[in-house]
């Protein structure tokens, strides 16, 4: 009898965990290989749970598919892993034991780590092996990423009758990372023809229960939860979860009395908590009315944060803007920084644009550079924010601190990778792709963090994104910006730009797009200078008569000084004909130069603006 009919009538019991289980046992390494390598302990586990009074019971094929078994060097074994744990887990199975075949997700939170395409080959390769093997349903679990989910549940639906159960993992009670609430997920995949839906992993007891309460009863599916024995803890080098069979004894009630019908475990429990639950609910008949909670409706305001300027994408719109790069220093003491900062607000630019370590070296923290420049120079400060440095707990923290200090014009990028920097060796963290900080960022602004979890009040950034058009194929370049777009970008900003030809390129091919650029243009100081930019700056390119021009000015600094000016004012020219966004770097904390341009640029729109008026 397929165990759907069973479950019309009655609670089952499903198994626990084999990975923590055979860890705990002091296996550490892949644990779907042991189905090769020790069957015994394989069937071993399996028996231990049948015997605790599991109904149902899962093939140790939780992480056998390419992505996760290419990792240890076992992509060639795939078939005969999943082929063996089958076998192993109908020898173990009595005649009234079910065997799932279990599926894991591979996305965590990053999602850009492997693509849908490779998810879905990945997913059908073990799909058809576990099908081949006639197994009597199928157990997609600890799925985080709610799209990939629903992606591998349509292509098994499509390909089987069998059963199937789908178990989501929540980072935070009752939400779905995504935002999605719990409630509309578990309908989702109701609807997309699961036959069981619930809950796996991440949470114990505590946080599921309270979840559940907010979800009715399904109509066409079953409940089923698989929560981990408790939050683990790191205890000499190892991850321990704790472990109180009565506490799950107890938590089974309330599972039944939320209207689950399958319960099992998930990582921490043991065949001991598989046998206190059975004990408590396996004899009594599912639960099918219930009342349910209305989530708790968390009020989110809009942000408190005064913000008199209009965004800067909305200016470099109607208007020319020059923006103007200051770089905290590499040393210690802001007294250079903030009288540069000064000098620039009195020359009148509409915003200071701080790095973020760029070329992956310290500085003083933009934040703490921005917010001084912010008050004693009145400057409007754009914080460039990398995924190189901080993983999603520092960039969400880091969100919330820039929004509490009111700085919310941000760039988002990937960041220069730690390796060209002044620590090599550094880790480069890169949780979050720049296509994945932008999404996070417009999430709080609508004020719901990474996990969707409300924030309370809606942040108000404005996102602007890096262009990098020094590459073989511009169209290429082109397209990512159009992702970006559609992540939430607001506005552009390139990377220097060394010649009138390639501006004009970067024109054509990007003046179809909606959101603004600004184009960078840094002036060089020397031909020292110039020659390390061309060469050692990844993705930048002089063309050849700028290093003719800055080489013929030798070593005579004020003779540099004045090319890389007339270079950079050459530039501008023709920028400023095609692009109402001026973005200038002002190279080592030389703000006379940046100033300087500054003014041209203004003298530059006064006569135009005055030619206008002349000319009506
Ligand atoms: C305006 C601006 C400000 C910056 N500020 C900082 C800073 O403060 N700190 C810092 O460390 N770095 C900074 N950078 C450097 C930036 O982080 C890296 O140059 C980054 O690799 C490019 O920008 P992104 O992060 O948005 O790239 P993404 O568009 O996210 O690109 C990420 C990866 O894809 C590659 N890629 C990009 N385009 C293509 C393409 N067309 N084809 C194939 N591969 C491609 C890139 O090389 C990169 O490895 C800045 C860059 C710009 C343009
Ligand atoms: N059910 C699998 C196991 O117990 C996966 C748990 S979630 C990481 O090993
Ligand atoms: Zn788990």
């Amino acid at each position: 009898m397929s165990f759907l009919k069973e479950l019309q009538n009655s609670i089952l019991i499903a198994d626990g965990a084999m990975g923590t289980l055979l860890y705990s046992h002091g296996v550490d390494r892949c644990f779907e290989e042991l189905n090769l390598s020790k069957p015994e302990d394989v069937l071993h586990v399996h028996q231990s749970y049948i015997q605790a009074g599991a109904d149902i019971i899962q093939t140790n094929t939780y992480g056998a598919n390419f992505i996760k078994l290419s990792r240890y060097g076992l992509e060639d074994e795939i078939r005969q892993i999943n082929k063996r744990a089958v076998e192993i887990a109908k020898q173990a199975a009595t005649p009234s034991t079910h065997v799932v075949g279990t599926i894991g997700g591979v996305r965590a939170f990053k999602k850009s780590a492997h693509s849908l395409d490779e998810v879905k080959r990945n997913f059908r390769e073990q799909l058809f092996l576990l099908l081949s093997e006639d197994v009597d349903g199928l157990l997609l679990e600890t799925y985080y990423d709610f799209e990939e989910l629903k992606t591998v549940l349509q292509i098994a639906r499509k390909e089987t009758n069998k059963p199937i159960i789908t178990n989501v993992s929540l980072h935070d009670a009752g939400v779905l990372q995504d935002g999605t609430s719990l409630q509309d997920g578990l309908s989702q995949l109701e609807e997309l023809g699961a036959n069981v839906v619930g809950l796996n992993c991440r949470l114990g007891p505590y946080h599921m229960i309270q979840s559940l309460e907010e979800v009715s009863i399904p109509k066409h599916a079953f409940l089923s939860v698989y929560p981990n024995s408790s939050l683990p803890t790191f205890e000499e080098g190892r991850l321990v979860y704790g472990s109180d069979e009565r506490y799950f004894e107890e938590s089974a009630l309330k599972f039944r009395e939320q209207g689950v019908r399958l319960i099992g475990g998930c990582c921490g429990t043991t065949p001991e908590h598989i046998r206190a639950m059975a004990n408590a609910v396996s004899h009594l008949k599912p639960v099918t009315e219930k009342k349910v909670k209305l989530p708790k409706m968390e009020v989110i305001t809009t942000s408190n944060n005064p913000t008199p300027e209009p965004p800067l994408q909305d200016i470099v719109k109607e208007r020319r803007s020059v923006i103007v790069e200051l770089d905290p220093p590499k040393k210690l003491g802001l007294n250079t920084f903030l009288e540069g900062a000064l000098a620039l607000q009195q020359a009148g630019i509409d915003a200071l644009t701080l790095a973020d370590n760029s070329l992956a070296t310290p500085r003083v923290s933009n934040v703490a550079a921005g917010l001084l420049a912010k008050e004693k120079a009145n400057s409007r400060t754009l914080i460039h924010l990398t995924c190189r440095d901080r993983n999603l707990i520092g960039l969400q923290s880091h969100l919330m601190g820039l929004h509490t200090l009111g700085l919310s014009d941000v760039l988002a990028v990937t960041g220069d990778p730690s390796k060209i920097g002044d620590f090599p060796g550094a880790t480069s963290v890169y949780d979050l792709s720049s296509f994945d900080l932008i999404s996070l960022i417009k999430q709080f602004n609508e004020g719901l963090s990474y996990s969707g979890k409300p924030l309370g009040e809606k942040t108000n950034f404005s996102v602007a994104a890096a262009f990098n058009p020094n590459v073989r194929h511009l169209d290429k370049a082109v397209v990512r910006l159009e992702k970006k777009i559609h992540c939430g970008a607001d506005y552009f900003i390139s990377q220097p730009l060394y010649s009138t030809q390639q501006i004009e390129d970067v024109y054509l091919a990007t003046k179809q797009l909606k959101a603004p650029i600004y184009i960078r243009i840094m002036p060089l100081t020397s031909t020292r200078n110039a020659e390390f930019i061309h060469n050692e700056i990844p993705g930048i390119k002089l063309s050849d008569s700028i290093r003719e021009k800055m080489a013929l000015a030798g070593n005579d600094k004020e003779k540099a000084r004045q090319e890389g000016l007339a270079i950079a004012r050459s530039l501008i020219d023709t920028a400023f004909e095609l692009f109402n966004g001026i973005y200038l770097i002002t190279p080592f904390l030389q703000y006379d130069l940046t100033v300087e341009l500054t003014h041209y640029i203004h003298q530059k729109e006064k006569q135009r603006t005055e030619r206008k008026i002349f000319h009506v």
